[in-house]
């Protein structure tokens, strides 16, 4: 029934202020006044529909994000939005483009490694959106190990130039986003080679298309990869393939805040880290923590309301059946999610903060803190990814057969999240950096060195004092379960930045009592799945371990009643969540009935391809009549 709320007896049962805690997931007050109003701008406005994402043609899909980009940027000029306004926007629209790599990696790599003098340069054009670029590291051939990329950039004294040269097939760039259809300009990694010598991987500004008429520089050939894991979902950016023949740039295109090559040709290197020229990395790889809780806590939103509408079995007396979220088996796999989603939030609060906090003490020329900014960024990275993708998997299946339906919202949800495990580095290989720093943690404590920050626990672990470890004798060897310890790290990382956060004055009826019961599921589900690993070595006793899930039942318990205000707090409008099955009013099965219909197959009655392929099959005339 439209105007009922099906979930209103729900609702009631909230034992918290859900105001209040929206003001806890958003940040602050300003934070929850600005998503609010951004929302509705964006979901009253016909031009940011995208319920028929999933049914368009990749030519179709792909112009439409075009139009929607160019409208959303005209939007933001016309109503002069803040840049804390215009990336809720681009949150809101919640379609991944070619702005996402302009804004989220050219623009951070020529900041991040580019000098005053280039930032002059190029920043206000970029900014303007009068050039748009992407960031072409990866090849063909080489992802993962940057430091194998084979494109060259050789220096010609006579010219002052670059040469920009693709030498080999598995040289291509291969996979930028942005790159394919759309971006003027890369942030181009190459091998930068001076009268022979090699000095490794850096970073070039090269025009790759017209400014005029759009088509490829001369020297350029440039392209989409293709059709990309499920409909809809990332199929709305260009990822690109690029080959370079011989492409001259200007010398002063050479990203030069890390190190530089003089008219002369001479190579100099500043005083900072070589690491910096992996700096944007460092920077995305934290904003998608940021961004993990947030499509968590979509999909959970969604199993959850729907857990909540949906009945099965147990009916007395010929009444109701059995709420699914009632049973214990649903709550054990929704629950420790719900945690993880709130979790998430607050570590990625936290690593939003150590990244500021390392800026700002790269500028004081400070760089003691990097090697654990990148462990952080790189191990958050890889286990919030991790958990969020399997999490969205888990929600469709939680959600039964409907889950599967594209109108569930989580199939695409999940074909468009599932890359961030490989993009931005494969999360194996960010695991086995985590590993290496703890692994050169322990080798330090040995010296006598105290550990701080994340890892100062190790210094209270006497064990690790007597370790005398070299860092790669036996890694490889031990690689399996060095990323274990890393993911184990990691997690008491996560564990440790939600406890700190109850630490804090929460306001609102309720809410920290809440937030207390689901850091205990986040960490006592964790205790349960890996209760081997603790018996094993003696950290819990058997007694203990039933103990601890003893309380864990206990906290679904206590849970339950407050799921659905819990989900709320998301703040998440219907037109946000695109899920027929996560509705706000619970309405679910005459709003999937309509949807049906609306299906194109549903057009007509007789398919198209009847008569050619159906009619004859019941019409055929059998050899054998006795079949
Ligand atoms: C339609 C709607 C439109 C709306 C329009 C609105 C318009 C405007 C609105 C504006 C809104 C803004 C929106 C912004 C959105 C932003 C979102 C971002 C989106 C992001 C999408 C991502 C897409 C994907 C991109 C990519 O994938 S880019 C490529 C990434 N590649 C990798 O990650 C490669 C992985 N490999 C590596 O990182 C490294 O090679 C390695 C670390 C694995 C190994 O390196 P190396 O070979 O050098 O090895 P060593 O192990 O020897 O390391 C040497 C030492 O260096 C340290 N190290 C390594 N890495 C780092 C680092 N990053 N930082 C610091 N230090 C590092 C090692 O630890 C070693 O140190 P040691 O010697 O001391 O041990
Ligand atoms: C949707 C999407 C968008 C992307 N956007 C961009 C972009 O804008 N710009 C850009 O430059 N790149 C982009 N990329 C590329 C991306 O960064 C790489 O794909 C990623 O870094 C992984 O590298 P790879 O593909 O070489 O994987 P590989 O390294 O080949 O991984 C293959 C397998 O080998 C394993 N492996 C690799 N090395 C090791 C090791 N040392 N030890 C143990 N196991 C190992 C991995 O765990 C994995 O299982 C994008 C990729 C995707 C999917």
């Amino acid at each position: 029934m439209e105007g009922v709320d099906h979930l209103a007896d729900e609702r009631k049962k909230a034992e918290f202020n859900v105001e209040a805690m929206k003001i806890v997931w958003a940040g602050s007050q300003h934070n929850l006044e600005v998503s609010n109003r951004i929302s509705k701008l964006v979901a009253d406005d016909p031009a940011f529909r995208k319920d028929d994402r999933t049914m368009l043609p990749r030519k179709e899909l792909f112009k439409n994000t075009l139009r929607k980009a160019a409208y959303a940027w005209k939007r933001i000029n016309e109503l002069r939005l803040s840049e804390e306004e215009a990336s809720k926007l681009r949150f809101y629209v919640d379609e991944t483009a070619y702005t996402d790599l302009h804004w989220g990696m050219f623009i951070p790599a020529i900041k991040g490694q580019g000098t005053d003098e280039q930032q002059r340069k190029w920043l206000p054009l970029a900014y303007k959106m009068q050039i748009i670029g992407c960031y072409a590291q990866t090849e063909l051939g080489h992802g993962s190990n940057v430091q194998g990329l084979e494109t060259t950039a050789t220096f010609d004294p006579h010219t002052d130039e670059f040469v920009i040269h693709s030498p080999t097939l598995t040289s291509s760039k291969w996979w930028p986003g942005g790159l394919g259809k759309v971006s003027t300009h890369a942030v181009t990694y190459a091998r930068l080679i001076i009268d022979g010598k090699d000095h490794g991987v850096h970073g070039f500004i090269v025009q790759l298309r017209s400014l005029e008429d759009h088509r490829p520089l001369p020297g350029i050939t440039v392209g989409d990869i293709g059709m990309k894991f499920g409909n809809g979902a990332y199929n709305t950016m260009d990822n690109g393939v690029l080959r370079f023949d011989h492409v001259r740039i200007p010398r002063n295109q050479m990203l030069m805040k890390v190190s530089q090559v003089t008219r002369e040709g001479k190579y100099k290197q500043s005083d900072v880290p070589r690491q910096l020229v992996y700096g944007t990395m460092v920077y995305v790889r934290q904003r998608i923590v940021a961004d993990a809780s947030c499509y968590l806590s979509r999909a959970v939103c969604i199993a959850t309301r729907y857990s909540a509408v949906r009945r099965q079995f147990g009916s007395q007396n010929g009444g109701p059946e059995t709420q699914v979220i009632d049973y214990k088996t649903q709550q054990s796999r929704l629950f420790p999610l719900l945690a993880s989603a709130y979790a998430f939030r607050f570590v990625g609060e936290w690593l939003e903060w150590l990244y500021t906090d390392v800026m700002q003490r790269l500028q004081a020329n400070d760089f003691s803190t990097l090697p654990e900014a990148h462990a952080c960024t790189a191990g958050l990275k890889s286990l919030t990814t991790s958990v969020t993708a399997d999490g969205i998997e888990e929600c469709r299946k939680l959600c039964g057969g409907h889950g599967y339906l594209c109108t569930s919202g989580l199939p695409e949800l999940f074909a468009v999240y599932v890359p961030a495990c490989t993009y931005e580095g494969d999360n194996i290989v960010l695991l086995l950096q985590v590993a290496r720093f703890l692994m050169k943690t322990v080798s330090q404590i040995g010296t006598g060195k105290q550990p701080v920050g994340t890892i100062a626990y190790m210094g209270r672990i006497e064990h690790l004092m007597q370790c005398r470890c070299n860092v790669q004798r036996g890694f490889a060897e031990l690689s399996a379960d060095l990323v274990e310890a890393a993911v184990a790290h990691c997690q008491l990382i996560v564990v440790s930045k939600f406890i700190e956060k109850l630490q804090q004055d929460i306001p609102g009826e309720g809410v920290k009592q809440q937030l207390e019961a689901l850091c205990g599921i986040y960490y006592l589900s964790l205790l349960h799945k890996h209760q081997g690993d603790f018996l094993a070595t003696s950290y819990l006793t058997p007694k203990q371990s039933a103990l601890a899930n003893d309380q864990l039942r206990a906290l679904y318990s206590k849970v339950r009643p407050n799921a659905i205000a819990l989900v709320d707090a998301f703040n998440y409008s219907d037109h946000f969540l695109s899920s027929i099955l996560g509705r706000y009013d619970g309405n679910v099965y005459p709003k999937l009935y309509e949807a049906a219909w609306k299906d194109p197959l549903n057009e007509s009655v007789v398919p198209d391809g009847y008569h050619e392929y159906v009619r004859p099959l019941l019409k055929q005339q059998l050899h054998t009549a006795r079949l």
